[in-house]
């Protein structure tokens, strides 16, 4: 057991998140995440398993290159009867080019019975020469003692055997593994106390599965105890319910005690952004909850809350998220308070008096409209033209006369299904009337072509704006068909990403109001002027 300060970060992203289910990385990925690992500050990089697959055999042959961290192979330790030198597994992680080695072995009696039906006493033989070997070709071998926990509560002094094979072996790291994840904070402090005290010569790390929750607190409970070595992965990714989320941990041992790990206050800045490169490279959206790097982890919603954080932050944040790379942010919605709304119009660069009647009214018709079915948290857009509005700010770029959507589901001549929408959209802009057709893959593509054919004329700058995500959610489906629907539009273009809402009974209807909302913001971002 070492008794400093400094701990050490290990990431299983790429072995342990690759057992996730639904996660599929390709070596560009690989290389990427073990790039912006390597940025971060973390100490080890485990890439996967060389001779499992050909996506890990392609990654070892050319590893990524990193500054900073040491980038390691798994493995598991020799089939019985077969010599290390003689072992295809033992063999692709020698020839693997990485920097050091992590094996897994049995330690719990349960299982080198069933899993590889040998007996205890071959099992610390495979576990012992195993380590040896590794440790004789790489310049590090580690030892992952899977079900560690299960294993010492089973049977103690087995496990605690298996743990001193790969001390013989010269194991540079014993890693205690919950790897069911059913291990609970006062027992993994206890156990891994145990162990430090009966091997006070080896270093002792933490492997913990997220099966009861409580996978970080079992990583800090840990290293309270003495381990000096966490492995985990970015955002928690892993076999079932997840590894211990790396990212929480690197925030919280910085930001909350005086141990000390790798990644420097600057590193600490690009916390968010490493987790949303997993996302992005997984295609998937970022969990908007996630402690220190989601986008609500500092989300003001409640009124009360957003008074005390405009007089000081400290009121209602842990930490000051400009430290993990995150912001600050204030939430319209009917939680909301005057000083929600001042601090978003403040926002949009909008000066009024905070005593101004309008606020007050700006509040009300808020929380009617959010009553009603619309929702400001997100349609920030529609929050900035409600409040413009009322304050006399936007122009009258167009006014809607009428529309009319039309679907059509036939069999063609040669029996195929077809499915065609066409919309027609009567516009009046500044005092003249416009009509045009077009049709769509769908009654709101329709509509959305439609509407575009009659403004691009007078408003080329339309031209560059794009529809990039459309949701619809019904909000009293005890209502039947007649259910109110809320649409909200995703618009992308020059101006960046923005999203609007809109609220009706009608699908359509709802969708035309959102819409509508994306194509005047969009002027209105862009200084358009109506024509005279
Ligand atoms: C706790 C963990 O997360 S450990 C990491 C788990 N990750 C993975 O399994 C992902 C990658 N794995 C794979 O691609 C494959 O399982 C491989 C290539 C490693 C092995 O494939 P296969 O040879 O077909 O074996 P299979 O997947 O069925 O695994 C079971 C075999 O491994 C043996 N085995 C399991 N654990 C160990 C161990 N620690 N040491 C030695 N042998 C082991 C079993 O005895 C069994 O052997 P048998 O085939 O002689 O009966
Ligand atoms: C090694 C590993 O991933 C586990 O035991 O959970």
């Amino acid at each position: 057991m070492t008794d400093d300060k400094r701990i050490y970060l290990f990431d299983s992203t790429l072995r342990d998140g690759a057992q996730t289910n639904g996660v599929d990385f390709t070596v560009s990925d690989k290389t990427a995440i073990a790039q912006g690992l390597d940025r971060l500050g973390v100490d080890y990089v485990e890439g996967g398993w060389p001779g499992a697959n050909p996506t890990d055999n392609a990654f070892f042959a050319e590893p990524p290159e990193l500054k900073h961290a040491r980038f390691v192979a798994f493995g598991m330790t020799r089939r019985s009867g077969r010599s290390p030198d003689n072992d295809p597994g033992l063999a692709a992680l020698v020839n693997a080019k990485s920097d050091a080695a992590c094996l897994v072995g049995k330690t719990w009696d349960f299982h080198v019975d069933l899993a590889l039906g040998v007996s205890n006493e071959e099992n610390l033989e495979m576990i012992r020469d195993s380590i040896a070997h590794l440790q004789a070709n790489k310049s590090e071998a580690m030892f992952d003692a899977e079900h560690f926990f299960d294993g010492f509560k089973s049977n103690r002094d087995y496990a605690m055997a298996c743990l001193r094979a790969a001390q013989e072996g010269g194991a540079s790291w014993l890693v205690l593994c919950d790897t069911n994840g059913g291990t609970l904070p006062h027992e993994v402090e206890e156990i891994v106390g145990e162990v430090c005290r009966q091997l006070p010569d080896s270093r002792i790390a933490i492997h913990a599965h997220n099966d009861t929750e409580n996978a970080v607190a079992n990583s800090l409970a840990a290293v309270r105890s003495g381990a000096r070595q966490i492995q985990g992965t970015l955002n928690g990714l892993g076999e079932r319910c997840g590894n211990a989320n790396l990212v929480s941990l690197i925030a919280s041992l910085a930001l909350k005690t005086d141990y000390v790990t790798g990644v420097s206050d600057e590193q600490l800045k690009q916390l968010k952004s490493v987790s949303r490169l997993l996302d992005e490279r997984l295609n998937r959206m970022s969990q908007k909850s996630a402690a220190y790097v989601g986008d609500n982890a500092f989300a003001h919603k409640g009124g009360l809350h957003v008074s005390a954080v405009e007089k000081d932050p400290r009121s209602y944040e842990h930490v000051n998220p400009d430290l993990v790379g995150n912001v600050r942010r204030i939430v319209v919605s009917d939680q909301a308070g005057r000083a929600n709304i001042l601090s978003r119009l403040n926002e949009f660069g909008i000066e009024i008096d905070p005593k101004d009647e309008k606020v007050n009214r700006l509040v009300e018709e808020i929380k009617e409209r959010e009553f009603y079915g619309y929702a400001y948290d997100t349609a920030e857009a529609s929050f900035e033209l409600l409040a413009r509005r009322l304050l006399g700010d936007i122009p009258e770029y167009f006014t809607l006369q009428r529309f009319r959507v039309m679907d059509d589901r036939r069999w063609n001549a040669r029996g195929e299904l077809v499915t065609e929408s066409e919309a027609t959209v009567n516009l009046s802009i500044n005092g003249e009337a416009t009509m045009t057709v077009a049709e769509g893959n769908g009654p709101v593509d329709a509509l959305d072509k439609a509407l575009r054919k009659s403004l691009l004329p007078v408003y080329p700058v339309l031209e560059t704006m794009r529809l990039m995500d459309y949701k619809v959610r019904i909000l009293t489906p005890q209502d039947g068909t007649e259910a109110v629907t809320r649409v909200m539009i995703e618009s992308g273009g020059r101006s960046g990403r923005w999203i609007t809402v809109g609220v009706s009974a009608n699908i359509i209807d709802a969708s035309f109001n959102a819409l509508s909302d994306a194509i005047t913001w969009k002027l209105f971002r862009t200084s358009q002027t109506p024509p005279q």
